[in-house]
């Protein structure tokens, strides 16, 4: 793997002056190391894959300088990983040796990037030669010395256009018409054709995955399939899920998302509130895959075959739902892998094997597969990456992934990479609450996006911090936070004694600061009855056919499908990058905004955070991210209720009741843009 950051190859470390003489005067004197190319933005530590959506322009940055007045040539050239040919950009100089230029990766995968950097020795005579005449004090010797490099480049390449220049400036004066001449900008243009780059250095490549919109902009909605039932003694099909697709469109989402739709295990099945004793038609938990209808690659018999799965598939895509499946890795004790591959397991002496765990939970229906087993390379690998590419073909290409951080990082590295070589537009979230090391990990070797902490973060200073963290520090380069509100393993504490307003409440800050946007269902109906003392749903899904009735009275469908319908009018809620925290001063009173990114206009959002009380603060309207000074109006479109009004001046006040628990405004500088 290139690193970025090993450009220089001096260090304080690694003075010249303390090598043997022969080396150090040949390091000193190769032309290359003239310049120097640093702090290349963006990239990722390691040199694993900055993210970024085909499409969208990628803005690069770098110091390169050299010694002395030198005038500098710097271009950005960047490829599609697959072609040969790199196409290349100027780099435009900013202050302080900082270049920068923009491209733009039309394709979806894998790109290069890199800078490269040279004496631009006729653009310096210009440079100088123009000062010169400005101040009057232009020599014979500077026109000289202006026609040596044009007739050196003329001769050098033998464009006849270039000698043709050649012989003009040669011909030329040593006063106005003379300079004219070496000033051309035909000439300039040809000079640049002909340059042959001297102490040309080039940085380390840069990788860049180009990724679909959906990786980092898309709004999940999860469901269990054979709870889409009105008999709880009936388990549902797909085919009932189909009735169900109008209303989750209608709230705005665009991913539908199973947990695993394969055969369950018998073998210590699970029964009502995670018991160990079910009863013969408790339907046990769909993460024990695998019994003798089949493994990861069947699916479970009572869902319907998968005739029925296309036919949800379609339906889906005709609602504007793209399905993702879970991948889960583990496997029951009846999974056939067991029988068929026992290298690929882990066994004790005995000839058990232990169930899995992520302390304290204890998942006693499922072994894990050991990657390292005897059989487990390549036979496991292949298999599992194969279980993919089967859905795949089965129409799903984002996948959320179960527990990965408890699987081997080179196996992701690889199992992804293969995937994504055949389909580039595949997708994958990582559920791994862990380490945030282990979590950043991840993303660097190829997932998309990651389940995060914020799910737990509900007060004010809890969140401005962490969103401060993903958005201004190294992660913003590869790391893409999945902002669910609740899981079926999560029913937040906040929210079992918040009521209502607290789901409003989740619901808008995670819809607005994230792009990616999640939701369990029963979200929507503000359930949290919990085992007590528990994040656990009372009588969780994960155990039983679980119905609803999905108007109940009290659901907050209208403020989802609000919040969805602002998410994809306003790219700027469509990133949680570019968040920024304006002062309010009641620490119940969350204040944020996102520039729009044609720097139009600003969404901003005011929360209340507490579910129980109302609270007023002064808070500062951002006028300055308008380019305002601070007495200036702004116009203010209230996105939710839709009024239109203006504010005069930076400092205002509010009053932010429980019934009422948010504000979505966008500010332009006038005239509601
Ligand atoms: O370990 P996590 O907190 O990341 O949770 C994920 O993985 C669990 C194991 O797959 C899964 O747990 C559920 O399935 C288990 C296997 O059937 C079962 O023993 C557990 O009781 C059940 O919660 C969890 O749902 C998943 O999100």
């Amino acid at each position: 793997m290139p690193d970025a950051t090993q450009t220089t190859r001096h260090s304080a470390l690694d003075p010249i002056l303390l090598m043997p003489k022969t080396e150090a005067l040949d390091r000193a004197t190769k032309p290359a190391e003239r310049l120097v190319i640093d702090t290349i933005a963006p990239s990722v530590d390691g040199g694993w894959p900055v993210k970024r959506i085909a499409g969208e322009a990628v803005t690069v940055e770098a110091n390169v300088f050299t010694d002395g007045h030198e005038q500098l040539a710097v271009e950005l050239l960047w490829r599609p990983a697959d072609e040969t040919e790199w196409r290349a950009v100027r780099m435009a100089a900013l202050p302080t040796d900082r270049w920068r230029a923009v491209f733009v990766p039309e394709r979806l995968g894998r790109h290069e990037f890199a800078v490269e950097g040279w004496l631009d020795v006729f653009g310096g005579f210009r440079r100088d030669f123009a000062k010169k005449l400005g101040a009057d004090v232009a020599q014979r010797v500077d026109y000289m010395e202006g026609r040596g490099i044009v007739r050196a480049a003329a001769k050098r390449t033998g464009n006849a256009e270039l000698l043709r220049w050649a012989d003009r400036v040669d011909a030329g004066d040593d006063a106005r018409e003379g300079a004219e001449l070496l000033l051309a900008d035909e000439l300039a243009r040809l000079m640049t054709a002909a340059d042959d780059r001297p102490h040309r250095l080039r940085s380390a490549t840069v990788l860049l995955d180009a990724e679909r919109l959906a990786a980092r902009f898309s709004s999940w909605y999860e469901l269990f399939p054979r709870s889409q039932v009105i008999d709880p003694t009936k388990h549902g099909t797909f085919d009932d899920v189909i009735p169900r697709l109008p209303q989750i469109r209608d709230m705005g989402f665009d991913t539908l998302y199973f947990p695993p739709i394969h055969p369950i295990g018998k073998t210590n099945r699970k029964g009502p509130n995670n018991t160990l004793t079910p009863g013969p038609n408790d339907p046990g938990s769909p993460y024990a895959i695998g019994s003798d209808a089949g493994g990861h690659d069947a699916v479970h018999p009572e869902l319907g075959g998968f005739e029925a799965f296309a036919r949800l598939v379609e339906a889906a895509k005709a609602h504007g739902l793209e399905v993702a499946l879970d991948f889960a890795i583990q496997c029951s004790p009846d999974h056939p892998w067991l029988k068929d591959h026992p290298g690929w397991f882990a066994w004790r002496p005995d000839g058990s094997m232990k169930y899995a765990e992520n302390p304290p939970k204890k998942y006693q229906d499922i072994v894990n597969v050991d990657f390292y087993g005897p059989d487990a390379i390549p036979g496991l690998w292949v298999a599992l990456r194969d279980v993919v590419l089967l859905w795949v073909e089965h129409g799903v290409k984002v996948f959320r992934v179960d527990n990965p951080h408890t699987k081997p990082l080179p196996f992701w590295e690889w199992m992804i990479g293969e995937v994504r070589a055949q389909h580039p537009d595949a997708i994958f979230l990582a559920e791994a609450f862990t380490r945030p090391t282990m979590m950043y990990q991840l993303a660097k070797v190829g997932f998309s996006q990651s389940y995060t902490y914020f799910t737990w973060r509900d007060r004010k200073d809890e969140l401005t911090e962490y969103i401060e963290e993903l958005t201004t520090e190294a992660p913003k380069e590869f790391y893409r936070p999945h902002f669910f509100v609740n899981t079926p393993d999560i029913n937040p504490v906040y929210l079992q004694t918040s009521g209502r307003p607290g789901f409003r409440i989740r619901a808008v800050l995670a819809a607005t600061l994230s792009g990616l946007f999640g939701v369990y269902s029963g979200f929507e109906l503000c359930e949290a009855a919990a085992i007590p003392g528990k994040e656990e749903y009372l009588d969780s899904e994960k155990y039983i056919v679980k119905p609803r009735d999905w108007n109940a009275p009290g659901n907050i469908t209208m403020d989802i499908a609000m919040l969805n319908r602002i998410r994809r009018q306003y790219p700027a809620l469509q990133t949680h990058l570019n968040t920024k925290f304006f002062v309010a001063n009641d620490d119940n009173i969350i204040w944020y905004g996102k520039p729009d990114p044609d720097g139009k206009g600003i969404i901003c959002v005011m929360v209340n955070l507490d579910p129980h009380n109302g609270h007023e603060c002064n808070f500062q309207i951002p006028l300055w991210e308008l380019g305002l000074d601070d007495n200036a109006s702004v116009d203010v479109e209230d996105l939710g209720e839709g009024w239109r009004f203006r504010w005069y001046g930076k400092d205002q006040f509010i009053r932010i009741e429980p019934d009422q628990p948010y504000r979505i405004w966008r500010l332009t500088p006038g005239g509601f843009a």
